[in-house]
């Protein structure tokens, strides 16, 4: 702990390092160190430490960039920058360098978390021009029939189709096909600034698909809820207001409040649909979902398409075989496994959001195989006392941990695929998977977050 001076305000002259896990570079000063955003490595910038909670690190934001990187470029995200929102981490930098970034922070998250050192290309995913009437979607799909209601003027489909561009540089704007915004005590919605809960309402942020954001600025909204805005594969756009959160319960220390708390925090909050029907159309590998619009889909529009053409292909499993499919959500997983084992074969996922069990019993009700499963992974895993050949796991973003990777490797598949959005938990769990006597024989990372310090992590693992 540092003993000295609160450093707030203060705006020393710093030469960046690395990039550290969560959107900044590493810098030093009088002993400190500084995590500065709004930097690239090598630079010499100005920065502004705008949080000193006197530890071992300061948070700072570069904003005089004295010497730039040639991977510097105009940021095109006007709302991230200094004092901004969080929306984009690196709008400033060209997606080459993006991607060398967050290949570097994998790499030094295995290094350090799992003890593995190897190295990492991000791949971009493919280009793909889709929005608001758009008729998008994966690789190959079929177009699905009409949604249950009717897509008004603004909202019609256009006869402009798909356009892939082959090897072209992936798109650092336009790809996020789901939204969620907060909404302030005056109506208006927007996003929040980093680190803070005031609310920013300009929503010049480029990452969502042409056409989500139309008119949304120029709207009311209840004050205090959030919006959810999910622009599906047949270019219609659904707008959901989700209610307010009930008050919090008195405050206090003692366990029946904190308890309480956090039961609010949970509760379910009513949904009112304002436009399209609240029910998004989605296409992977020609197969049809119709999902909730505020339930969980990869929000890159071509990720649930890409993730589970990787999935099959390092699944390989054989007719009359057996899988787990953990964390499954509608089971855009399942499906690809359940054609690989055929009728005869047994394919289990779960996964804790009932609605979307139940919207995926329904796009996979032709497959025998699948058995999908309301419950959570740890209370599931435990149960079980028969292990399948493979298993497929996509936890949420804090990982799958010891709770269940230690039941899961004991259950000994003859191969995992793990699947990780956030490159500190994946590299700790990359790291109980080698303590338990797997090996990885296949690493891949994605950008499906541009102008994000995210990456997407898949790995293949196999007995040792
Ligand atoms: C990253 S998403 C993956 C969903 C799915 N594989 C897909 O690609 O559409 C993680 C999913 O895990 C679910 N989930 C989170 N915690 C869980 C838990 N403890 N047990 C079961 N499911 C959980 C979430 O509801 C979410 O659908």
């Amino acid at each position: 702990m540092s003993a000295g001076p609160d450093w707030s305000g203060r705006t020393p002259q710093v030469r960046l390092g690395p990039p550290g896990h969560g959107g900044f570079c590493v810098a030093r000063h009088e002993g400190r160190v500084l995590f500065v955003r709004h930097g690239l490595p090598g630079e010499l910038v100005r920065a502004r430490v705008t949080e000193d909670r006197g530890g071992s690190f300061c948070r700072a934001e570069a904003i005089d960039i004295l010497e730039a990187s040639p991977d510097r470029v105009p940021p095109n995200c006007p709302v991230s920058g200094p004092g901004g929102a969080g929306c984009c981490d690196f709008a400033f930098a060209t997606p080459q360098a993006q991607r060398a970034l967050k290949a570097s922070v994998v790499r030094e998250q295995l290094r350090r978390l799992a003890h593995w050192e190897t190295d990492i290309v991000v791949e971009m995913l493919p280009v793909r021009e889709t929005g608001l009437g758009s008729r998008a979607g994966g690789a190959g799909r079929s177009r699905g029939p009409a949604t249950g209601s009717e897509p008004d003027a603004e909202h019609r489909l256009r006869e402009d189709a798909t356009v892939v561009v082959p090897g072209a540089e992936a798109p650092e704007v336009g790809w996020r096909t789901r939204v969620r915004l907060v909404v302030d005590a005056e109506g208006r919605a927007g996003v929040h600034r980093y680190r803070s809960s005031d609310v920013i309402t300009d929503l010049r942020c480029p990452q969502p698909v042409s056409g989500a954001m139309d008119g949304i600025a120029d709207r009311a909204w209840t004050p205090g809820a959030e919006l959810v805005i999910a622009v599906d594969a047949d270019g219609l756009r659904h707008i959901v207001e989700v209610a307010p959160p009930a008050a919090p319960p008195r405050r206090g220390g003692d366990r029946r409040a904190t308890a309480a708390r956090r039961a609010a925090a949970h509760a379910r909050r009513a949904e009112r649909v304002v436009s399209g029907s609240g029910r998004a159309v989605q296409y992977v590998a020609g197969r049809r979902w119709e999902v909730s619009a505020t339930g969980f889909w990869q929000p890159h529009r071509d990720a649930a398409q890409r993730y589970s053409d990787v999935v099959a292909e390092w699944a390989d499993l054989a007719p009359g075989a057996t899988a787990w499919d953990l964390y499954c959500g509608a089971g855009v997983f399942a499906a690809r496994l359940a054609e690989q084992t055929g009728p005869g074969g047994s394919v289990l996922g779960v996964e804790s959001a009932r609605s979307a069990v139940a919207d995926g019993a329904a796009a996979l009700r032709d497959l025998p195989a699948v058995d999908l499963r309301s419950d959570r992974v740890e209370r599931w895993i435990a149960a079980q006392d028969r292990a399948p050949e493979v298993v497929v796991l996509d936890p949420p973003r804090a990982g799958a941990g010891k709770q269940v990777i230690t039941p899961l490797t004991a259950a000994a598949p003859a191969r995992i695929v793990h699947i990780g959005c956030d490159p500190a938990a994946f590299a700790r769990d990359v790291g109980l998977y080698r303590e338990a006597g797997y090996r990885v024989r296949e690493l891949r990372a994605f950008d499906a977050f541009p102008a994000t310090h995210h990456v997407e992590c898949l790995a293949l693992f196999e007995r040792a």
